[in-house]
């Protein structure tokens, strides 16, 4: 049995269900909550899920982060538009030797919190996972939940396969997490882009599901239009996607039931949208290597008018 410590940051859709996992496979699991804090700390986690229900009566839940035990791995799970949070967290959280597993969508993730605990205590990865937080501490797991998970080092330079990688995957494996390793967490960050980029984007925009926006003519040939756009943003980063991945998402999606993206799902509930960290930052590292994104750029700034109105609470 591992005797890596784990601290979940964000105890929601995601956090809660990988958090629940491995508490479930006897880990030694924190989790820090917000609204939802005392709830769960007198009734625990339940998990409805696609591979099982099960339901945790106690964990260890703080509402406070200086409370959280030093931890081997923290597991940033917070949406990406609360991570102005992050500074704060995180420097009491991990241990000297520890490491930060940014489990969040989007990308230029790893550098800012590299920012604050270094670029040697830092990893990724990619969360295909279909799960939402139903009401405080009670979290349906609808689809998926494979992670592919990589290291980082400055700049997002291919890391490899590294000690600590393996050892995080083989916890996450033994909770029955499915975890491939990539050598290449930029690439890796880049690809799930082309899923999010058009899918969360349009189904705002267009307010309709994927299987909706895979059924219509016009909408797929803009789904497809993106794509190949997010494409072209990684190419001008050094990072080369093959084209025929374009229509290996378009057949993950065709088969997938029609889902409600987490975007839509912020959006229709009034939060925050995930703006910058899946079009925001993309743009602006494709734009920094001399190439413009138009049609994700119109997305971009239609999303941004949405996200303040919803700030103006119109
Ligand atoms: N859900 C999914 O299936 C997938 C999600 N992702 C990504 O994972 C990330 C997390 O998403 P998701 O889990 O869906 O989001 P949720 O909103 O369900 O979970 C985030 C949790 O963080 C908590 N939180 C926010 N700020 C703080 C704080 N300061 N202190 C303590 N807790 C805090 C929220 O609490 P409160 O209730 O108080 O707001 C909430 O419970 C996002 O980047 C998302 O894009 C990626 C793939 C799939
Ligand atoms: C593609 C999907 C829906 C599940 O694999 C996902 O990962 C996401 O919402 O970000």
């Amino acid at each position: 049995m591992s005797t890596r410590t784990y601290a979940i940051l964000g105890t929601g859709a995601l956090g809660g269900f990988y958090g629940a996992k491995l508490q479930k496979a006897g880990l030694d699991v924190h989790f820090l909550l917000r609204s939802d804090y005392e709830h769960v700390r007198k009734h625990g986690l339940v998990i409805e899920s696609v591979d099982g229900n099960f339901s945790l009566p106690q964990i260890n839940a703080y509402q406070d982060v200086k409370d959280i035990p030093q931890c081997d791995v923290v597991v940033v799970a917070l949406k990406t538009t609360q991570n102005q949070s992050l500074p704060k967290m995180l420097t009491s959280v991990v241990k000297d030797n520890g490491v930060v597993l940014v489990l969040q969508n989007g990308l230029g993730l790893e550098p800012e919190v590299a920012q604050i605990v270094g670029s040697t205590r830092v990893m990724g990865g990619l969360c295909f996972l279909c799960s939402n937080k139903l009401q405080a501490g009670h979290i349906r797991h609808v689809a998926y939940g494979h992670i592919i998970l990589g290291d980082y080092t400055s700049n997002y330079y291919p890391a490899g396969i590294t000690p600590r990688m393996q050892q995080v995957a083989n916890d996450f494996k033994s909770a029955g997490i499915g975890i491939e390793l990539t050598e290449d967490l930029f690439k890796a960050r880049w690809q799930k882009l082309v899923w999010n980029i058009p899918y969360n984007g349009l189904s705002v925009i267009l307010n309709a599901t994927t299987a909706e926006l895979m059924a219509n003519v016009y909408s797929r040939k803009l789904v497809e239009q993106l794509m190949h756009e997010v494409l072209a943003g990684a190419k001008s980063c050094n990072c080369s996607i093959v084209d025929s991945f374009v229509e290996t998402m378009l057949n993950y999606t065709d088969k997938m039931k029609p889902y409600r993206t987490s975007m839509k799902i912020d959006y229709d509930e009034r939060r925050p949208m995930e703006v910058e960290a899946i079009f925001g930052n993309p743009l602006r590292m494709a734009q920094a290597a001399g190439t413009h994104l138009p049609q994700i750029s119109c997305l971009y700034h239609q999303l941004k008018f949405l996200d303040a109105k919803l700030n103006e609470g119109v």
